[in-house]
């Protein structure tokens, strides 16, 4: 039976070490980190999340500035905001909530934010630091499930890792990291054949596919660790009531693997904790003290 990886308690325990290093920077700088979240329309899920990262925010001793726009929000106003953000003093990340309405242009919209203030990870400068090696911002869900990884396993090095998926946000990121970690990487897709096999020479396993339950516990080798990403969405046994599942089958995955993340409680958490990490690095650098 597979151990538990516990993100919402190692997320809770990482934002207490931020708040730590939030005390610091105030001490040094006179000043709180500050960070802008931009919220464009009315999609429920973003509205939970973006009041979740304003409350766990503040409780980190950082300043929170939220920009609620409304759907009908112009690409030149967005940008506008965009811009003003990257000038002001006081902001050191900005995090524009994704999707945007349609309509919204939200490539152009994302490499508008200045690289130095760019703590989701998004930019193609952040992809292309990250894929280079040098100093940048790793977007918060690939770097949370990193952290789960390396306190669980220690050393990386050798290990056969593979990432299903290969987004901008999730996968390609993913992938990077493990490289980096000297891990020999494969990026599985739809377009993968015979995904099972690929699956079962894993010792390291990550789900992005948003496709619920899709990975099978049979396609697990035994002891391997599971990171599960997705966040899906389905009815409960209850009539009218949904619940949330990963991209893992984790009743069949959970009596294979040496270790996995449930979902929720898993990588979830990790990604707001990741995102505040972020910000108090990007004020530490702004102000020199990294
Ligand atoms: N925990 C968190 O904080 C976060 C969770 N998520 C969740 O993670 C999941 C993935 O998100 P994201 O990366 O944005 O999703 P995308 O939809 O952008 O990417 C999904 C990837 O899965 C691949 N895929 C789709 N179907 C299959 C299949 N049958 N077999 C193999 N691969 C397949 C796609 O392949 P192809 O490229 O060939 O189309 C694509 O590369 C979602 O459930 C999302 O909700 C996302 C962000 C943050
Ligand atoms: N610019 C941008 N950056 C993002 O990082 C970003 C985004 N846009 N758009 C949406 C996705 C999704 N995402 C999640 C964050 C937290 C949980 C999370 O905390 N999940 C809890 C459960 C939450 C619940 O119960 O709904 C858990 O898994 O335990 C999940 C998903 C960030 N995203």
């Amino acid at each position: 039976m597979a151990t538990r990886i516990d993100g919402k308690a190692f997320a809770a325990s990482l934002r207490e070490k931020v708040a730590e290093g939030v005390a610091t920077f105030v001490a040094k700088a006179g000043r709180k980190p500050g960070l802008a979240v931009v919220l464009v329309g009315e999609d429920p899920a973003s509205q939970v999340y973006v009041r979740n990262k304003h409350k766990m925010t503040v409780a980190a001793g950082m300043e929170s500035f939220e920009h609620r726009l409304p759907a009908d929000t112009s690409q030149e106003a967005l940008l506008a905001l965009v811009d003003q953000l990257n000038a002001d003093p006081a902001v050191d990340g900005i995090l524009v909530q994704l999707p945007l309405p349609k309509g919204l242009d939200e490539n152009a919209v994302i490499q508008a934010i200045d690289p130095d203030k760019d703590v989701d990870g998004f930019t193609t400068a952040s992809a292309g630091r990250l894929a280079t090696g040098l100093p940048g911002f790793v977007a918060c869900t690939p770097l949370g499930c990193l952290m789960l990884l390396k306190d669980q396993l220690g050393d990386l090095s050798g290990k056969n890792a593979v990432v299903i998926g290969r987004s901008n946000i999730v996968g390609k990121p993913m992938a990077q990291l493990l490289l980096q970690e000297s891990c020999t990487v494969t990026i599985a897709h739809s377009r993968t054949v015979d995904l099972p096999a690929v699956v079962r020479g894993a010792d390291i396993v990550v789900a992005a596919v948003g496709r619920p339950e899709m990975v099978k516990g049979d396609w697990i080798k035994p002891g391997a660790t599971v990171i599960d990403v997705g966040i899906n969405r389905v009815p409960a046994a209850e009539e009218g009531k949904t619940k949330l599942v990963g991209d893992v089958d984790f009743a069949g995955a959970e009596a294979t693997a040496g270790a996995i993340t449930p979902v929720p409680g898993g990588v979830g958490p990790m990604t707001i904790a990741c995102l505040l990490y972020n910000t108090l690095e990007a004020a530490n650098r702004r102000e020199g003290l990294a």
